[in-house]
């Protein structure tokens, strides 16, 4: 499943990182079936997105992540100058990812979760928790880039008319999504015996119950994200994922969002970085420690 690891030793830790990040996007996107989301079903609520499209996009940030790892491996401590060098690699990712894609935003919060998180993990190798991970990635989405340009963004016009913060905000907190929200209901869907893919799509429930998604929030306004948050929690409470009532619900849920057009874009990078702390952390931690 994961080719790129299969000689770990030869590779450096920049690339390892690299390699968990880009794999932790594709096997969110194959994740099936995810809730509006494009997934080896089909494309969700998307136009503009199918699966080959968000692996080629996968792909195409692997040298982002890299060069985000080297950079914190030669800072060696979060500082101002990591945090903007962070920024403009993120920049240039995200450049690539629209020159893959024909101009199509397929993982713009994801660069930023996952790039944080990567240059979190990169900065102490040995201390492989979850929590120390996020806390780092937290104090460098505290920091002001200054070279940042003002973007009139989705998510800035969401913040402005709902006063979501969105992923920003989400960074700045630490992640509570995930450590408070999907990896501890990944580990428990793990723990009852549900099945590795139902324990993914439970996690990615678990995100959706609470998470003030400007995805959802710009193309549904707040009735799709109460539909969001609501129908996420109805699936966990019925069993989740693995439960015929569960599964039951979990489809009209699908029908539901796509029907408002309510694709929780945010929750789909949440839960792929979700899935990288956890490899991070359980065992495949070792990748790192190894070096
Ligand atoms: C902070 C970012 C995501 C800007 O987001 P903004 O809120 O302005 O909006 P935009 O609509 O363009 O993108 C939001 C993205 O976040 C995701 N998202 C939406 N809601 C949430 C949420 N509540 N929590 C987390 N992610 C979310 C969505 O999937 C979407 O793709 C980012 O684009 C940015 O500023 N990048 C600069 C590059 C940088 O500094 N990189 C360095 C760190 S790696
Ligand atoms: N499997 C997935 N399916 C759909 N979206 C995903 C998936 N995984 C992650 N996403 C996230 O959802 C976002 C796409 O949402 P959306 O299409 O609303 O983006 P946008 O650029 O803000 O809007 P628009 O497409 O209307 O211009 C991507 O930035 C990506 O981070």
């Amino acid at each position: 499943m994961h080719a790129f690891n299969l000689q770990p030793n030869t590779l450096s830790l920049a690339e390892r990182l690299a390699d968990l990040a880009v794999d932790a996007l594709i096997d969110e996107a194959d994740l099936s079936p995810k809730p509006a989301l494009v997934d080896r079903r089909g494309n969700g609520a998307h136009t503009d997105l199918h699966l080959g499209l968000m692996h080629a996009s996968a792909l195409s940030l692997w040298p982002a992540f890299k060069a985000m790892a080297e950079a914190a491996i030669e800072s060696g401590e979060v500082n101002l100058p990591l945090r903007e060098a962070l920024g403009r690699i993120g920049r240039e990712g995200e450049a690539a990812m629209l020159a893959t894609t024909g101009g199509v935003n397929t993982h713009r919060g994801a660069i930023w979760a996952l790039g944080l998180l990567v240059a979190a993990a990169a900065l102490e190798p040995e201390s492989s928790v979850a929590s120390a991970i996020a806390l780092r990635a937290a104090r460098l989405a505290l920091l002001e880039d200054r070279y940042a340009p003002k973007s009139f963004s989705h998510g800035t016009q969401v913040a402005q008319r709902y006063g979501a913060r969105g992923a920003r905000e989400e960074a700045q907190l630490g992640f509570p999504s995930i450590l408070q929200r999907a990896l501890p209901q990944l580990r428990r869907s793990r723990a009852q015996g549900h099945g590795e893919q139902n324990a993914r799509l439970d996690a990615l429930l678990a995100i959706m119950t609470e998470l003030a998604d400007t995805c959802v929030l710009y193309r549904a306004g707040e009735p799709g994200l109460h539909a969001m948050q609501c129908g996420a929690q109805a699936v966990l409470d019925a069993g989740g994922s693995a439960s015929l009532d569960g599964r039951r619900r979990l489809h009209g849920l699908d029908q539901q969002l796509i029907a408002l057009n309510a694709s929780p874009g945010g929750a789909a990078d949440l839960l792929a970085a979700c899935l990288f702390v956890d490899r991070i952390e359980s065992g495949d931690g070792l990748i790192l420690g190894a070096l």
